[in-house]
């Protein structure tokens, strides 16, 4: 294949990597960031998920999609650190992260946002970047004791933010509440913030949900320019616009598992993903599988 000219490079480099991996659950890639076998969280009776086997290609944008309760956002939680399976193990450049403590998975180079976003309302925009630092790659708490190292890691901070902010256009904010920005304005905020610890994978729960049209493009925008800047994607997401616009790789949970893997084209017509999205609707009624197609295409509403 002849390389496109109007192909920016991280791209061309994601689809070559993942041309050949089969469109498999748990299918490997060539260069996983992320491995993780044989994870299960039950609630109770319950078991939200249990996921075999994943990988993660280094540099790509993969999406986790799946209907409601999938298991999505608790495989997100499991991996981040914020809640311990009752089995499994994974890895993340190639070491283990299970049972490690949120902030030393994000001093690792793993960062998350949140469905719910967390900027803290009542801080500045500027503080709530600084807040972003902590636990920074490289920072000791020997460093911590001597004022001027801690001084000149507070200025290097400072001007990483600044920079983070102007990228983000959030620069006009920087002295403002977090709590005064748009919905749209604080997921820009949240993943600015997840810029902070230099991460090389980021996280994204949702990055959509609450955005309005006008700050839509600039998402996605930043988004992409993650992963022309060589750092690997993971996001949960309902909007299939969005899954399409932009993800490398899908892959599909259903009840728990990984039920499908594959470029967004093959994913979104494979008929047990449809299956799964038919199975969610719990409400007794009949349903038309065109209809049901046509969600999984059009995305769904999720507010
Ligand atoms: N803390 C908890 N206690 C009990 N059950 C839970 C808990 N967290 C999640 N669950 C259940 O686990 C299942 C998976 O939920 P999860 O939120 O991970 O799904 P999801 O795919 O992220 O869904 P959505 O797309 O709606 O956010 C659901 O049945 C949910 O009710």
């Amino acid at each position: 294949m002849a390389a496109d000219a109007n192909v920016p490079p991280g791209v061309a480099r994601a689809r070559a990597a993942l041309k050949d991996v089969p469109h498999q659950p748990g299918a490997k890639k060539p260069d996983a960031i992320l491995v993780a076998d044989k994870v299960v969280r039950r609630f109770g009776g319950l078991t939200a998920v249990n996921v075999g086997h994943i990988e993660i290609q280094r540099g790509a944008i993969t999406a986790l999609i799946g209907p409601n309760g999938a298991g999505k956002t608790t495989f997100f939680n499991l991996l981040t650190g914020f809640d311990k399976p009752n089995e499994g193990d994974w890895t993340f450049n190639g070491s283990p992260l299970g049972g490690v403590a949120p902030h030393k998975v994000a001093r690792k180079g793993m960062v998350r946002t949140f469905q719910l976003t967390k900027a803290l309302s009542r801080l500045s925009v500027i503080d709530n970047m600084r807040l972003g630092a902590t636990g920074q790659k490289g920072e000791s708490f020997w460093q911590g004791l001597v004022p001027a190292l801690w001084k000149a890691q507070e200025q290097e901070i400072t001007a990483r933010a600044d920079e983070l902010l102007a990228r983000f256009k959030l620069d006009a904010k920087r002295e403002d509440f977090a709590g005064s920005l748009s919905g749209g304005q604080r997921k820009l905020l949240e993943m600015a913030r997840a810029l902070m610890v230099q991460p090389d994978m980021v996280m994204l729960d949702e990055p959509m949900a609450g955005v309005n049209p006008a700050l839509t493009q600039s998402l996605l925008g930043h988004v992409k320019s993650l992963r022309e800047d060589g750092m690997t994607v993971l996001f949960v997401e309902h909007d299939m616009d969005m899954v399409r616009d932009i993800s490398d790789w899908v892959i599909v949970m259903g009840q728990g598992e990984v039920i499908a893997e594959g470029t967004p084209d093959t994913v979104m017509a494979d008929p047990r993903v449809i299956d799964a999205y038919l199975g969610a609707h719990h409400d007794g009624t009949a349903h038309d599988p065109d209809e049901v197609a046509a969600e999984v295409e059009g995305g769904k509403s999720h507010e």
